[in-house]
């Protein structure tokens, strides 16, 4: 595995809730992923840990080979890629999300 690789895999392993995004939650730099952001709090997810792929170009950039997935938002759960915010949306609205959050 390459550093990035490496670097990513740290991250989504030590911590329960990791969504990586274009800003951060306070501030999100894009629409997708200050959807993901509201989509959490509406999950009540209060362990959020966030990474700013807009600091980092090999992390933006990596985080697609990571999961095999294109584009920036990018959830993890228990080390486990989610997927982005459509599927999110999806996973909320048929109450999955919540579920899985809170288990
Ligand atoms: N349909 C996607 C929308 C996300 C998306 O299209 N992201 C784009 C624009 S922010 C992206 O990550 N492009 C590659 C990049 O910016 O590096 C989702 O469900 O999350
Ligand atoms: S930064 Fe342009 S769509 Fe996300």
């Amino acid at each position: 595995m390459s550093d990035v690789l490496q670097t990513i895999d740290q991250l989504v392993k030590s911590h329960r809730v990791v969504l990586f995004m274009k800003g951060s939650a306070q501030f999100p730099m894009c629409g997708f992923s200050g959807r993901a952001v509201q989509i959490l709090k509406a999950c009540g997810a209060t362990d959020l840990h966030t990474v700013n792929v807009l600091d980092d170009e090999a992390i933006r950039q990596g985080i697609k080979s990571y999961a095999n997935w294109p584009t920036i938002p990018q959830l993890y759960v228990k080390g486990e890629f989610v997927g982005g915010s459509d599927i999110m949306m999806e996973m909320y609205e048929a109450g999955e999300l919540q579920q899985l959050l809170t288990t």
